[in-house]
């Protein structure tokens, strides 16, 4: 299982200083939606550039306009962009056609489809994404009771490759592998840490 550090950070710097610290623990860079939409595409460039090593997520939850969105990316230097699973069909098949113009990977972002996330998760499969991002996002994650269980259910149940993301920790994990990702993203995780580096390092020493 790889593992994908989120810079969920607004600013360029702060977001190369995430990276650097935590770059030799982690197989892939992700810009957070709020550093794409508040540095531009030329973040993503500057994000490859320092770490040309390591596989560039860019995370655009692309709602429209499918292939321009992910054209745009994949011309800024991702090597994998981001589709809402909740996208009308066109746009995901938009962006996973940009995808192979340009080499690389697009994966469908399913956040906000909490209710009978698995057929929708099928069906985005069948239109050519690499995998899904099984997915709860920072608001429902704030909401009581929030448990990562209902994640890895969907993943179980899936039977198509997935990533794991919404509130990933060095506790959850191993469960995060044990349900069959193929990727865990930590953001909070990381960034909240007192020493990013090190809660970047307990994360990868948990994967087996
Ligand atoms: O895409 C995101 C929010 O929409 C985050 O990057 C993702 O949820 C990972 O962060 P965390 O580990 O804090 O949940």
């Amino acid at each position: 299982m790889k593992l994908q550090v989120a810079l969920d950070v607004a600013k360029l710097d702060e977001a190369l200083t995430l990276a650097r610290l935590t770059s030799d623990y982690v197989d892939i860079l992700e810009l957070g939606t709020p550093l794409v939409k508040a540095e531009g595409l030329d973040a993503i460039t500057a994000i490859k550039a320092a770490h040309p090593d390591k596989l560039v997520f860019a995370d655009m939850k692309t709602a429209d306009a499918g292939e321009l969105e992910a054209d745009l990316a994949f011309s800024a230097g991702a090597d994998l962009v981001t589709v809402m699973g909740a996208a009308d069909d066109d746009t995901v098949k938009g962006a996973v056609a940009a995808g192979k113009k340009h080499g690389k990977d697009v994966v469908a972002d399913m956040i906000t489809i909490v209710e009978n996330r698995v057929p929708r998760i099928r069906e985005v499969s069948k239109m050519g994404v690499s995998f899904v991002e099984i997915h709860a996002g920072l608001d429902e994650q704030a909401r009581p009771g929030y448990t990562i269980d209902t994640l890895l259910e969907d993943g179980r149940q899936a039977g198509v490759p997935f990533s794991i993301a919404g509130g990933v920790t060095s506790d959850s994990i191993a469960a995060v592998q044990n349900a069959g990702a193929t990727v865990a993203v930590a953001g909070g995780a990381i960034r909240s840490a007192k020493d990013p580096a090190a809660a970047a390092k307990a994360l990868r020493t948990r994967i087996r």
